[in-house]
Order: C-alpha cells, then sequence, then structure tokens
C-alpha cells in the first residue's frame, strides 16, 4: 500500500511481460516418465512456458498426486510444499526463483536495447524511429528499464476486516461491476488466462499441466457467503501471536501439529498454536477470503493476489527466524511428510534445493529483507498478571487519595460552623516552656508578646476579600470561643473558610516568629497548642 503510483505501476508491467515472455532457460515437462519420450519414443514431451505460467506451474506440479510407476497406484495425498515443514521454505524459494527470472528479464532487456543501440542502429532505425525498441518487441514496455534490482512486494493482509485493500486497479484489480467473481477490465489482470485449471483430466488422463491457457480468473474477496469464517482476513494479533511460539514445528509435522510455529503459519492451527480442524487462519485463510483462483492449491498462483500473500508470509517467516534465532537443527531431519525432510530438494525446482538451504535468515544470508513494522506481542501471562496487580494498587491508591481529600473537604466544610480556634487550640502548657498561640497572641516559654492581627503584615487581604472589615471581635484578640462566636455572627460559612485558612497561615507565621522554630516542629514535639 505504500508504493507510489509510479513503482505500482511498474510492479504490475513487470509482471504482466513475466506471463508473456517465455522462460529462458526451463520448460515443463506434460507426461509423466514412462511416456516422457513421447508415442514414438522419440519426441520428448516438454514445452516451453512464460516465467509467470512456470511460476504457476511449479505450484501445481508440488501439489499433484505423484506416479508410482505402471500398474501402481498414483500416490495421492502427496504435497511436497503444504503440510509440512518445508511450507514455508518450499515457498520462499519459490518465490525467490521467479523474482530472479524477473531481474534476468530486465537485464536481457537492458543488454538487447544496448545492442540495438549500438550495433544494429541501421538496421533497425525505420524501427527505433517509429519510438520502440527490441523489448517492446518481446513484450518489455519501458517502465522496467534499467530496474534489474527489481523486487517482489508484499501485501500485509493482516488487517481484519472483509476488504481486500490491494484488489484495486492500480494493484491487483478491483472487482468487477458486471460481475462480483471477477477481475474489473480496467486492470491489465483481467485480460490474464489461468493455467494448470483442468486437474481433473490430467488426472484420468494421467497426464501433467501444459501451458495451455484457459478461462479468466476468479476472485470475489470475502464473498464466500456459504463460509463465513473465512469472510474475514487475519487479524494483526494473529500475526502477533503466531511470532511467538518457540517451536518452529512439531510431530506429527503435519496439518496437525500442534505449537508449531509452522503450523500456525501456514493456517491449519489457531495463531496460538493450539490445532484446530475447524479454524483457518493467517496464511490459508488469506487464500481461502479470495474465494476464486487464489484459493485452490492447484490453480492459486494464477491469481497475482498469490505472490503478494506469499511474500507476507515469507516475511512472517523471516521475523520468526530473527527473533528465535533457531539452529538448523530444529528442522526436522527426518519423519515429515514426503519432500519436507531437511536435507530433501524441494520438488520441482532445478536445479536442486533443499530446505536446508532456505532455513536461514534472509538479509544476513539471501541477499533480501523486508520493511515491515510488526504488531505489538499480545501479553504473556505472568505479564497480564502483574498489570492486573498494578492496575489494581494504582485503583485503590486513588480511591484512598480521594476518600482523603473527601473527607478532608467535608471537615474544613464543617470548620466554618465549628470554633475556628478549638479545643485542641488551647492554652498548652509545660512545665518548662509554654508556647501558646491565643486568637492573636502568642507566649513562647517565659517570653511573651502580644500582638494584634491587624498588625500582621497581610492580614488586610483577609478583609479584601471578605469585602468588609473583619469583625471586630476577632482582630482583637479573640479566644478560640470567643472567634467562633463572633464569626458566627459576621461571617458566612464561605468566609469563615477563608478566614479559617488564614487564620491558620498567620497562626504559623506568628508561631515561626516568635519562637523561630515551625508550628509543626513544635507539634511534634508536643508542646504548642493554638
Ligand atoms: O492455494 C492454496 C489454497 C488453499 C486453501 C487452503 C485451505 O486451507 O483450505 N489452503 C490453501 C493453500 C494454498 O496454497
Amino acid at each position: 500500500m505504500q508504493l507510489s503510483a509510479e513503482e505500482k505501476r511498474a510492479f504490475v508491467n513487470a509482471l504482466d511481460q513475466a506471463k508473456r515472455v517465455t522462460h529462458p532457460d526451463l520448460v515443463i515437462a506434460t507426461r509423466r516418465y514412462p511416456e516422457i519420450f513421447g508415442p514414438d519414443n522419440n519426441t520428448v514431451q516438454f514445452e516451453n512456458i512464460s516465467i509467470y505460467n512456470l511460476f504457476v506451474w511449479s505450484h501445481y506440479y508440488s501439489v499433484s498426486k505423484t506416479f508410482l510407476g505402471p500398474a501402481q497406484d498414483s500416490f495421492g495425498g502427496v504435497d511436497f510444499s503444504h503440510e509440512g515443514p518445508g511450507f514455508v521454505t518450499w515457498h520462499r524459494y519459490h518465490l525467490l526463483q521467479l523474482e530472479r527470472d524477473m531481474q534476468v528479464l530486465l537485464i536481457i532487456c537492458i543488454i538487447l536495447n544496448i545492442l540495438i543501440l549500438c550495433c544494429v542502429e541501421n538496421l533497425m532505425r525505420n524501427y527505433s524511429e517509429s519510438g520502440y525498441n527490441y523489448c517492446d518487441l518481446m513484450g518489455f514496455s519501458q517502465d522496467m528499464l534499467g530496474d534489474p534490482s527489481f523486487a517482489l512486494p508484499y501485501w500485509n493482509f493482516a488487517i481484519g476486516g472483509s476488504v481486500c485493500d490491494v484488489c484495486t486497479d492500480d494493484l491487483m484489480g478491483a472487482r468487477s461491476s458486471f460481475d462480483t467473481n471477477s477481475i474489473s477490465s480496467n486492470s491489465i489482470f483481467s485480460r490474464w488466462r489461468v493455467v494448470c485449471e483442468s486437474v481433473e483430466d490430467y488426472d484420468t488422463l494421467g497426464t501433467i499441466c501444459n501451458s495451455s491457457e484457459s478461462s479468466q480468473i476468479r476472485r470475489n474477496p470475502g464473498g464466500n457467503v456459504a463460509r463465513p469464517m473465512v469472510q474475514r482476513l487475519p487479524e494483526p494479533q494473529d500475526v502477533a501471536s503466531c511470532l511467538e511460539l518457540n517451536a518452529f514445528d512439531s510431530p506429527p509435522f503435519y496439518s496437525t501439529s500442534s505449537g508449531s510455529f509452522r503450523n500456525s503459519i501456514e493456517g491449519y492451527s489457531a495463531p496460538g498454536g493450539n490445532y484446530d480442524p475447524a479454524v483457518r487462519s493467517l496464511h490459508n485463510l488469506a487464500h481461502l477470503f479470495l474465494n476464486g483462483t487464489g484459493g485452490q492449491t492447484h490453480l492459486s498462483p494464477n491469481d497475482p493476489v498469490f505472490l503478494l500473500l506469499h511474500t507476507f508470509t515469507d516475511a512472517i517467516f523471516d521475523e520468526w527466524l530473527r527473533r528465535h534465532s533457531p539452529d538448523a537443527s530444529v528442522y526436522p531431519l527426518e519423519n515429515t511428510p514426503i519432500g519436507h525432510n531437511r536435507e530433501f530438494n524441494m520438488v520441482p525446482f532445478w536445479p536442486p534445493v533443499t530446505n536446508a538451504e532456505m532455513f536461514l535468515t534472509a538479509p544476513e544470508n539471501l541477499g533480501y529483507s523486508y520493511e515491515i513494522e510488526w504488531p505489538a506481542r499480545p501479553l504473556t501471562l505472568t505479564q497480564i498478571i502483574t498489570v492486573t496487580v498494578v492496575a489494581a494498587l494504582i485503583a485503590v491508591a486513588i480511591i484512598f487519595a480521594t476518600t482523603t481529600c473527601v473527607i478532608r473537604s467535608r471537615s474544613y466544610r464543617t470548620e466554618g460552623r465549628q470554633p475556628l480556634l478549638g479545643d485542641h487550640y488551647q492554652r498548652y502548657d509545660d512545665h518548662n516552656k509554654t508556647q501558646s498561640v491565643v486568637g492573636g497572641s502568642i507566649t513562647c516559654g517565659s517570653e511573651l508578646s502580644m500582638m494584634k492581627m491587624e498588625e500582621l503584615p497581610d492580614f488586610r487581604d483577609v478583609e479584601n476579600k471578605l469585602g468588609r472589615k473583619v469583625p471586630e471581635s476577632l482582630t482583637r484578640s479573640c479566644t478560640g470561643e470567643t472567634a467562633i462566636r463572633c464569626s458566627e455572627t459576621h461571617a458566612r460559612a464561605d468566609d469563615l473558610h477563608t478566614l479559617n485558612n488564614k487564620i491558620r497561615f498567620l497562626r504559623q507565621q506568628m508561631v515561626s516568629r516568635f519562637c523561630g522554630k515551625k508550628e509543626s516542629d513544635l507539634q511534634t514535639r508536643g508542646v504548642c497548642s493554638v
């Protein structure tokens, strides 16, 4: 989704070229081994095939029944690329082969153009003057020229919801307005035709898929009403959970494996690792979501969404390798389904390549990397417990603080109706010392000072705030009891509250001024009373 418009166009055009240009090196077998030399035993049953169709054919071949020999049953249920540890390694190589083939395509194109320009310019002058070049003759477009570092992008399919965001005309093709199962005619992919469609015929006739193209790509993302579970894409959390799994794979190394990263990313077990026959997740779910060509194993690469879906699957595999740094030995050496053992060659790639060769971190060993932001990891049980306990403690602290505030504020309010200087502010006499503040008088030890409140520095502020004169009886030298009474007579509760605070402040000032101590110190020692 982050490609620029130009990058999208170049990518789509490059795929279209790959669909049309014949693979420069490889041919496909269209008959099984006993018939490979043809009816006359002299005509090899091979065919040329385009670069993209070879990509489709390889996948078809890897999931096809394997012929065991004359008079022997086909070996059904064989799958060299799914339902086993080789799922991730096989599909990785599959993508790398296509990517390399497309890079070569671009290099050939550049070389041929240079040759035309330098060597056969005269010969081709008329053609060049028409604005075309040799690569156009072969089906190349200018978009692809000069970019031999071509790389396959990926589709983050773990976005939840039921919208295929890459199914737009500038990418993989929007839905046709006329047929919900077709691709819009504005997309180049509406003109693609599939290969390997006639599986039943191949099986009954004992043949193999050839390069013949047949019907259009079918696609109806999220539209399988008969199977609501596959109407939604996987969620980001599914990726996060799957990446947490420690074990690469687990016996029987099949679609029934539990606690297996491979089976989770493949999508036969829940993202958290438990095998559940009813579950389809991640890669499998994305396939089934496409609901058409891309959801049928023998056909799925015909829909180009396949390769974006698989580059993302490969990115998850690579992130798992990076996080868990597994030794090669975590990939099972034996007892896997046929073709999936660690040192076995992956069928049908040529030249031979083993699963082990793809079980390595890509940036360090294979020369490519993915630019992806991974969803946050889900919390472990311990983390959930810790967070819960901390949250509970914070809640208790908040409740305690709130309750204390409420009680205090209530007591302040009632203070307005209580003596300003109550019983506990009564004179306190110690044998040695007497610190006492009563109304506007302070006694410190033997030293006695009398002071009118009016004389204290900012006493006028109180009056300003009250908007009137402070009651006379208070300003003189109210003893505790007197102060209340005179206040109750002259001031409202709010005023009393303000006054109360002010008096408390003044009292502190007086205590510290006359005793040279803070009131709190004196109170701590239990020798100060007001
Ligand atoms: O192309 C594929 C289609 C698939 C469908 C399922 C499924 O779980 O039913 N799995 C698939 C894998 C494919 O590669």
